[in-house]
Formats: structure tokens, sequence, C-alpha cells
């Protein structure tokens, strides 16, 4: 165990390493946990125009001559033969020259012409799609990811061309264990599904949400070596509340109001029951679902199936990362995380994981008992669209109920029910204010003024709303009013701040990004039935423990996101190891619950490394039906 765990008084004998395992095995020959699926041909019961338009299949001008011969491509492409590295040379250089062109520097229009570019490659060649991604991940990722899918999810009506995952409707009811045949892959591993209901910060955008499920996806196959050919978006269309799309005469999904209660359940039900029918081994993540259902269906499924909701568990990860991060970025042990004073705005399904994570957090390291939860509880000040949330608020939101404040106790701070979010922080001085309100410029320049109070010697703002536009501050904002001396991270990319004297104010990207990945990836390789609370914590200290003092002390809490395959993969392995640890595991394909709980640590990371799929063209053999 790690002196990091020690301090977060984490779960004890978490490995039992054999060490001379893998050599001994190794030796032996008498198992592989390294998949070398790499040189052997594929099978194809295709030929000509048909393999072209498979984009599982695919190279484009890199067929070979040969290659080509035998699958009776000649004369449909033109003669030169290209290497892989000329085709994405070819393919930059088109990019690019777009940025170029653009008069006033990249802006969305520009965006999302590079979206519609990338999405081509995307239907045409998966193989070289995923190469350009992984390659230029920090350049592409907020074209395909945040920030730009929103703007590509608001379009989505009018960008759509070919079909890209599946569709569950309302009126699919009773049909939906037979639809799921229709799709083509006998295998799926990762299913991320939404019903369009809250995407980002952007609200209910109806079907036009699959772009967030096929986004998400992206990064399960660029950061966490998903195969392509195993992963489905999908959305479940309900109807929208959205009256501009219901009027709206090119929208793509059902014009009715969003079924509700039983219905929508069962609803919900029967997809899922359908799915896991057919890949009894999938694992569903839930995306951007209004927090009214995200919390009231996690709890209905977590127990029963293989599922998480990013936003409320990955989300929570991600802010515990952060937060922890802060605490060492101020030189402190990890041991003054419960002494934080930490303001939340937005109380809806982001805030409320975080809030419940980082409490039992707090809790565990006080001495996880009921007297430690209940402290940790005084530790935290939410606000929401009506301010303070105290036991005073009408009709309050059971799962917030916890966290409201007793309104003695905020009387002697000066503060009362629906207290502003500048007064609360002012009365407050926090250590930390952290934001998923999904409102643009809520941290106004008055809440930052407040926020010079603070009592911490390095306060931390966290606008983790996305996309850009619903940031509740931009980096320049709060390094202009607050100096050089804070933590800042956002949910969307911004660049680092210039401070004008040879510093830089580091803007780190706080995006559930950083955890979905490796903890899909890990459940996967794990072979557990579930996805535990402890193994979602495991993912959270992970990525906390992967920077280094040097960068956190420098105000780096998060990784770049040229790291991500390398972060996801260590995530992955935390993940495994607390499967096993919880008994949890039952293997994948060869490695069984056995045999996983042999490995050591750097066997874990070899097992997950040697499964993590990477773009390359296998050769091609054509056979008949
Ligand atoms: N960075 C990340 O990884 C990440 C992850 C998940 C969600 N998010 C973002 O978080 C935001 C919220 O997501 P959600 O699912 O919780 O949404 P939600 O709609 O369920 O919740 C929004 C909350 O903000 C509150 N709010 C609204 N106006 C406010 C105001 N003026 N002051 C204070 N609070 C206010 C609402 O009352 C509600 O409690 C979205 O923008 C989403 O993109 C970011
Ligand atoms: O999608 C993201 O970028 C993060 C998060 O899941 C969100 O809903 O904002
Ligand atoms: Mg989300």
């Amino acid at each position: 165990m790690s002196s990091f765990s020690r301090q977060l008084k984490l779960s004890s004998s978490l490995i039992k390493r054999l060490q001379h395992r893998a050599t001994a095995a190794a030796a032996a020959g008498e198992r592989s946990f390294t998949t070398t699926e790499g040189h052997r041909p594929t099978i194809v019961h295709k030929q000509g125009l048909d393999i072209l338009h498979d984009p599982w299949f695919n190279k484009g001008t890199a067929f070979s001559m040969t290659e080509r011969d035998r699958l009776d491509l000649r004369g449909l492409l033109p003669p030169n033969v290209m290497s892989s590295d000329q085709q994405i040379e070819r393919f930059m250089a088109d990019l690019k020259r777009l940025e170029v062109n653009a008069r006033d520097g990249p802006s969305d229009p520009n965006a999302l012409a590079m979206w519609r570019i990338l999405n081509r490659l995307h239907d045409r060649n998966e193989t070289m799609y995923y190469k350009v991604l992984i390659a230029k991940i920090a350049e592409y990722a907020p074209i395909v990811y945040t920030p730009t899918v929103g703007l590509v999810c608001q379009n989505y009506s009018g960008l759509f061309r070919r079909p890209r995952g599946m569709y569950f409707s309302a009126a699919d009811r009773g049909e939906m264990m037979s639809m799921v045949y229709n799709w083509p892959a006998d295998q799926v591993d990762m299913i991320v599904v939404t019903d369009g209901s809250r995407i980002l910060g952007l609200g209910d955008l109806g079907i036009q949400g699959i772009g967030i499920a096929i986004g998400k996806l992206d990064l399960y196959v660029a950061a966490a070596g998903m195969n392509p050919q195993r992963v489905l978006p999908v959305m479940i269309d309900v109807g929208t509340n959205n009256e501009k799309l219901l009027k709206n005469p090119l929208y793509l999904g059902l014009q009715e109001h969003r079924l509700d209660g039983e219905e929508y359940v069962e609803v919900v039900d029967e997809f899922m029951e359908a799915v896991f029918t057919r890949w009894p081994n999938v694992i569903v993540q839930f995306e951007d679902f209004q927090s009214k259902w995200a919390f009231k269906l996690l709890q209905r499924y977590r127990n029963i199936y293989r599922m998480f909701n990013d936003d409320v568990q990955g989300t929570a990860g991600v802010a515990i990362a952060g937060l922890l991060g802060a605490v060492r970025a101020q030189g402190k042990p990890l041991i003054d995380f419960p002494k934080m004073k930490i303001v939340v705005a937005g109380a809806g399904s982001a805030g409320i994981g975080v809030l419940n994570a980082a409490r039992k957090t707090m809790a565990r390291m006080l001495g996880n008992n009921e007297y430690a939860f209940e402290s940790a509880r005084s530790q935290f000040w939410v606000v929401d669209a009506k301010g303070l949330i105290t036991e005073e608020r009408e009709n309050i939101d059971p799962d917030a109920l916890p966290f409201a404040r007793k309104v003695k106790e905020i009387g002697r701070q000066g503060l009362m029910e629906g207290a502003s979010l500048e007064e609360v922080v002012r009365q407050v001085k926090p250590d930390v204010l952290l934001g998923l309100s999904a409102v643009g410029g809520l941290f106004s320049k008055e809440v930052l003024e407040a926020l010079k109070c603070s009592t911490s010697t390095r306060p931390a703002i966290f606008a983790m709303s996305n996309p850009t536009k619903n940031a509740e501050c931009t980096p320049e904002e709060a390094f202009s009013v607050l100096g050089e001396n804070i933590i800042f991270a956002s949910g969307s990319p911004f660049k680092d701040v210039d401070l004008g004297n040879g510093h830089i104010g580091h803007c780190n990207q706080g995006n559930n990004m950083y955890l979905f990945p490796g903890i899909g990836l890990g459940t996967l390789l794990s072979g557990s039935r579930i996805i535990s609370d402890g193994m979602l914590q495991a993912a959270a200290e992970c990525l906390a423990e992967y920077m280094t003092e040097e960068e956190v002390l420098k105000g780096i809490i998060f990784p770049p996101i040229s790291r991500i395959r390398d972060i996801t993969k260590e995530v992955a392995a935390a993940v495994i190891k607390e499967a096993i640890e919880e008994d949890l595991a039952e293997g994948y394909r060869e490695m069984d619950a056995r045999e996983l709980q042999k490995l050591n640590q750097e066997e874990i990371e070899t097992y997950v490394q040697n499964n993590m799929w990477s773009p390359e063209y296998p050769t091609l053999v054509y056979k008949k039906d």
C-alpha cells in the first residue's frame, strides 16, 4: 500500500503480490495474459465496394496491390498505394488548411467544420480515425468531445448523415428484445446511453443528445483502447420537453413530451433487459440524464447490472482527486482534507454526487464512524438556484437534504436560507469554491472578490460546468481577481494564463474523462458483475496519486490530456485490483478469476496494456460465407 493510500485509510490488504509469478508462468507457458491478435489475418465475407463502404474494414488508399486483387478492389481506388502515415498527413493538411483559412481564428463554426471532417473520416475508415485521434488527442478531444460535442448535439438534426449507434424509442415498447439483434456485432463491451434530457449544461436536447454518447465512446476507444467494433452509443428517445425541438420540422426524434413516472421507468427497464440479454457482459454507462432520474436509475440498477452513472460517480471521483490535489498544493498533508471548507454551487446530479463522495472521503479519514460522517457534513455549504440550502427550504430535494445547513449554525455565521453565493463566500471564507451549476459567469467579479477573504493559503476554484460558455468563470477572471496563488480547474478546456510576470496561471481540466474510460476498462477486464463504491474510490485515488509533488506545487492537479491513455491504463489497473480485493473479479476471456488473483501490480498493468486496442490495419483475406 502506498503512503498515499495509507493516509487515506483505505482498504488495507489490497494486493497479495506473488512476486515470482510472472516469470514462472511465462517460462511454463501455462497461460498468456498478452493477447496477440495483431498479426493474424482478418477473415472478411465481403468484396469490392462493400468493403470500401464498411468502416470496420476499409483502408482507403492503403490497400496493397495484392489485397486489391484478392478483394476485387482494382479500379475502385486511385492507383497510388499510400502508407497509413501518408494518409494521415494528407488528412491533417486538409484540417490545417481549414484553420489557416478561418479569418478570425478558431471559432465555433470552425470547430463544427472540423467535427464534420473528422466525422466523415469516422464513417469511412475507423482505424485511421482513431489513429488521428490518439496521435492528436489534445487537439481533437475538444472537437469530438467537450466543448464542440455540445454544439454538435445542438445542431444534430442538421448534421446527421450516416446513422451511428442505436435508437430505442417510446414507440418501440415491447420490441426491444428483438430489435437489439439488429445491431451487427455479436460482442458489445461498452454502451453509453443517454435520454438526452440534460446534455452538458445545454438542457434537454432530445434525440440530438446521441452526440454525447458517441463522443464519450470515442474516448473509450482513444483513451481506454476499447475495441471500436464492440462499443455502442444508444439514445433512449422518450420524447423531449424542449419546445423549440417539438416545433422544428427537421427534428429527428419523437415530437411529443417526455414520458414520466412508471411509463418512463418501464422503457428504460426494457432497454436494460434487452441489452443484457443479448450481451450479458456489457457495461452500460448512463450519461446526461436529468438529475430527477439519474439517482433513481442508478439505485435501481447498480446492484443488478454492470452499470454506472458518469455524471454522478465519474464526476465525483474527478472532483475528489482535484480536492486532494488542492490540499497537496497548499503543502499540507492529505489528512487535512476534512478541515477544508467547501462551497458548492449546484445541487444537481453532479453537485450531489461530488458532495456525497467528498463527505465519505472525509469521514473515512476521520475514523469511518457515524460521528465522523456527521461531522464531515459541516464542511459543506450548498447553494442552488434558490440560494443557500438550509433546513428551512420548502420542498427540499431529498438528495440535497443531508447537506442542508442547520438554521442555528448558519445564524451564527450571519447567513440565512436562500443567502446568495456572494454572501455565502464572504461569510464562510472557504478553501474551495466548486461550481456544477451550468450557469456561465456565476462566479462573478463580486463572488471572486469575496473569495479574497478565504482563510486558505491557496484557495481553489473549480468551474466545472460545461461546455465553455457555461463555465462559472474563466481562468483569466479567476487569476486577474485573485492573483496567482490559487488553484484553478474547469470542466471544459481553457488555455493557461500568462500572468505577465514570467509566471503562468495553470488551467487544469477537471473533467470526468480522466476516470470513466478507466472505470469501464477496469470493470471489463476484471469481469466484475457490478461496479462497487470501492472500485470507484480506487479509480479516484489513482488519479489523485498520478500527479507528482512537484507538479502539484506548481498548481497542476490533473494530467494534461496528452497523457490520457496512460492515466486510463493506471485507473483501469486500480479498478481491477480493487475488484480482486473485494472478491468481485470473475475474469475476462482466458484470464479467469483464479489467474487474476495471482497477478502482481506490474502484471495487472501489463494485462491491461495488452488488452488495449490500437488502431493498426489487419491483413484481410476473403472467405465465402
Ligand atoms: N466537469 C465535469 O466532469 C462535469 C461532470 C458532470 C457535469 N458537469 C456539468 O455540471 C453542470 C451541472 O450538471 P447537473 O447534472 O448537476 O445539472 P442539473 O441541472 O441537475 O443541476 C444544476 C444545479 O445547479 C443549480 N443552479 C442553477 N442556477 C444556479 C445559480 N444561479 N446558483 C447556484 N446554483 C444554481 C440548480 O438549482 C441545480 O441544483 C453541467 O453544466 C454539466 O455539464 C461537469
Ligand atoms: O461531458 C463532459 O464533458 C463532462 C460531463 O459528463 C458533463 O456532463 O458535462
Ligand atoms: Mg455528462
